[in-house]
């Protein structure tokens, strides 16, 4: 099957079945047999059309009298793609990308390829004036870099016009690509240096380019990484793939070897994964969350790493659980949020409704509260998001901290970034920073 005509699959089972971007574009993938340049333009079209989707259908719309809300999915994703590819990829001329898109929708439905052919023909002619779109209001932000205006509204808000402005452009960007040394496989080598060494050079020898991050001793910055779970380095579980924002959690909670650490939120296992790694293989991790086939994804990862300490069980976070009220040194809410700091990778999220996650709060609130109830005294309480919205961050905590004067802020200590507010025990990361996703990670101890 062509390039063209797999991203059309993943991009109508998207929009038609609601599935995520990631997994539909890695399902499609893996069916197919195409090479690596193939590959490219596939993921290219399926992020590129959904990165900037209500820009695309501003755009349609200008020229069509059949506004995209209204056309049959086949055509408008269609159309979507072709404007794509006239519009934002230089590499494909137009004559090329209107000819594809029109024999494409031949075969699907012959009578609309006249109209894809009118549209895209007149796309191809006045995309400069098309294109242009000022960006001085919420509407016209939301519009150019394709969000639900109340996201942007919501950014202005809390946050100013023009740091909202910073943050969006910094969320447009290609996302930087870091993979996790697994520390606990170090005692096969004469150190952990010399692992690194070993994992560096295995990379280079597939063409991989690894840089080491400042402040992160586990993490590498990697460049031209492709077709990962086929690497022997991720196979033999000596790495995995996550940002350097996500890795932080763990560098938080900070566990000492041999302790107890509950994970209620812990699908798919990054940052459980993570803990155990630097607990050594010693202790315990209790990964637990709430969908079954997730809890498949904790064990398939660490069974990778070769992690023997983590323990998934399925289990409500909701709700509490008598048995494990103050049974753990250690416990980690990264809990479900709206994901705005993580736009880059998961570009659906800037279509989500306000209703989505309005009922956020209560429920990370609830999640909050029973973690908290889990922590032994003298215990240390991590909560957790992929989100910038104050609503879900700090307001969360106070409200928590408000009701539980048993809890107090805890200064983080070993961290080496630069953040203002580590000594009042929580960090704001911010996506124009450095790259990282936005995240917010609050440290609290239980006395
Ligand atoms: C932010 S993700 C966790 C990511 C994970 N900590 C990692 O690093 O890989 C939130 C997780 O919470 C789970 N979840 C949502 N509601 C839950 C609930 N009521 N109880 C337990 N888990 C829940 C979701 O299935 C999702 O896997």
């Amino acid at each position: 099957m062509s390039a063209r005509k797999i991203a059309y699959k993943v991009l109508m089972d998207i929009e038609i079945n609601k599935n995520y971007s990631n997994i539909s574009l890695n399902s499609h993938l893996d069916k197919e047999k195409i090479d690596d340049r193939d590959r490219g333009l596939v993921t290219e079209l399926v992020y590129g059309v959904i990165e900037n989707k209500r820009y695309i259908d501003y755009m349609i719309n200008k020229l069509s009298k059949i506004k995209v809300r209204k056309m049959q999915h086949s055509v408008k994703t269609i159309l979507r793609m072709g404007v794509y590819q006239i519009v934002f990829l230089d590499r494909v001329a137009d004559y090329a990308a209107i000819n594809e898109s029109v024999n494409m929708m031949k075969k699907i439905d012959k009578k609309s390829s006249s109209f894809v052919n009118a549209i895209l023909r007149n796309v191809s002619r006045q995309k400069e004036e098309i294109f242009k779109i000022k960006e001085d209001t919420s509407d016209n932000i939301a519009i150019k870099y394709s969000y639900e205006k109340w996201i942007v509204d919501r950014l202005i808000e809390e946050h100013g016009k023009e740091k909202t402005k910073k943050i969006i452009k910094a969320l447009d960007e290609k996302p930087k690509l870091y993979i996790r040394i697994n520390k606990s496989k170090a005692y096969r080598h004469e150190s952990y240096e010399d692992m690194l060494e070993f994992i560096i050079s295995n990379l280079s020898a597939d063409q991989i380019v690894a840089k080491k991050v400042d402040g992160f001793d586990e993490a590498l910055e990697v460049e031209n990484f492709k077709n990962i779970e086929k690497n022997i380095m991720f196979r033999k579980g000596y790495i995995s793939i996550q940002d350097i924002s996500s890795m932080l959690v763990a560098k938080v909670l900070n566990p000492k070897e041999g302790s107890k650490v509950l994970d209620v939120c812990a699908a798919p296992g990054g940052k459980s994964t993570h803990i155990a790694e630097i607990m050594n293989n010693t202790g315990e991790v209790v990964s637990q969350d709430i969908y079954d086939h997730k809890i498949k994804l904790i064990d398939g990862y660490a069974k990778r790493l070769g992690l023997k300490n983590i323990r998934s069980e399925k289990s409500d976070a909701t709700v509490l659980n008598e048995d494990y009220v103050e049974k753990f040194d250690y416990v980690l809410s990264d809990v479900p949020c709206s994901g705005i700091g993580i736009v880059r990778r998961k570009p659906e999220i800037k279509y989500k409704s306000e209703e989505d996650v309005n009922n956020l709060p209560d429920i990370q609130m609830n999640i909050l509260k029973n973690a908290s109830s889990y922590v032994k005294s003298g215990g240390t309480l991590i909560y957790s998001t992929c989100t910038i919205f104050k609503e879900e961050n700090i307001d969360v905590i106070k409200n928590f901290l408000e009701e539980n004067k048993n809890f107090t802020l805890e200064s983080i200590q070993n961290i080496d970034i630069n953040k203002e507010t580590l000594d009042e025990g929580y960090i704001n990361i911010y996506p124009y920073e450095n790259n990282m996703d936005g995240f917010f990670i609050c440290k609290m101890k239980k006395i």
